[in-house]
């Protein structure tokens, strides 16, 4: 059954012709999608009407069955840069969402203070953000974004601006979360392995809608998973649905032999490129 549910979305900011058109787009329960698309294609946007943030001009959201009218906090939202609050120490900023309706209870403390042992992050309670490095930044926004268990969690290429070693680090932190609390995930990224590590599905926008849908069927997430030949093939897959160009490097060969070609040329010859 569908968690979320796009139908026949237009929307134009006002003044510009639509930056959505015919927008049609399903999250079942549990799923995990990622939104890949060329720079300016519509993403955000999409992802701003699936919370509520923006309204459709024609077409309908529909959230748990009911027309999403309004953000609510059924839904969680992780941005490219943490926005931690600065005077505010880790602890609290993870339950600012708790604050904004009461006073923490101890167990919702206990709660948060799990959230950040369980990313890395238990001796780091009492640090202010720019005390943490922007990888634990975006932990503690991650931990933030789940503290009230939210139905669907919503992310706008939060690890963009990280290092490619603490990226892999914090897909597995998000995998690993949201598969313990059972979360469904809308994610947006430019980066296709990315894409393909973390989504069982993976829609392709164009022109400010769904344009295909790719089933990544790769089996349980490991380290080893992003060597694999399903991997690659899966990555060669969405290259093409975006008209990317294929990289020159034989998928069978090693990487030797594929630098080994580059590097002597067409008649045999070594050269330096
Ligand atoms: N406030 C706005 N007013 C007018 N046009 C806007 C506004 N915000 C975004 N747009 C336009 O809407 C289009 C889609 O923007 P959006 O941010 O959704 O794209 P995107 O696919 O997320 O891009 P990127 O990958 O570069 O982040 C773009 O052409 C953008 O210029």
């Amino acid at each position: 059954m569908s968690l979320l549910s796009l139908r026949g979305v237009r929307f134009a900011f006002p003044g510009w012709p639509p930056t959505v058109e015919g927008a049609d787009l399903e999250v079942a329960q549990g799923a995990f999608h990622c939104l890949v698309g060329r720079s300016g294609c519509g993403k955000t946007t999409l992802l701003k009407l699936a919370a509520g943030l923006l309204h459709p001009d024609a077409g309908e959201v529909v959230f748990r069955g009911r027309r999403r009218d309004a953000i609510g906090t059924d839904i969680g939202f992780v941005f490219q840069s943490p926005n931690l609050l600065e005077w505010q120490r880790v602890i609290d900023n993870v339950l600012l969402p708790v604050s904004l309706h009461h006073r923490p209870t101890a167990e919702e403390t206990a709660q948060a203070l799990q959230w950040l042992e369980q990313l890395g992050l238990a001796a780091h309670a009492r640090k202010y953000p720019r005390q943490l490095s922007g990888g634990q930044q975006s932990r503690v926004a991650l931990a933030r974004a789940l503290i009230l268990r939210p139905a669907l969690l919503l992310l706008d290429e939060p690890f963009a601006a990280l290092d490619a070693i603490t990226r892999e680090e914090l897909q597995r932190d998000l995998l690993q979360m949201c598969g313990t609390l059972g979360t469904t995930v809308l994610f947006v990224t430019h980066d296709i392995a990315e894409a393909v590590y973390l989504a069982d599905r993976i829609d392709v926008v164009e022109g400010g809608r769904i344009v295909q849908e790719i089933a990544v069927g790769l089996p349980q997430r490991t380290p080893a998973t992003r060597t694999s030949a399903a991997f690659a093939q899966a990555c060669a897959g969405v290259r093409a649905a975006l008209h990317l160009e294929e990289p020159v490097i034989p998928a069978q060969a090693g990487i030797q032999d594929a630098l080994g070609a580059r590097l002597r040329g067409h008649d045999g010859r070594r050269v330096v490129q």
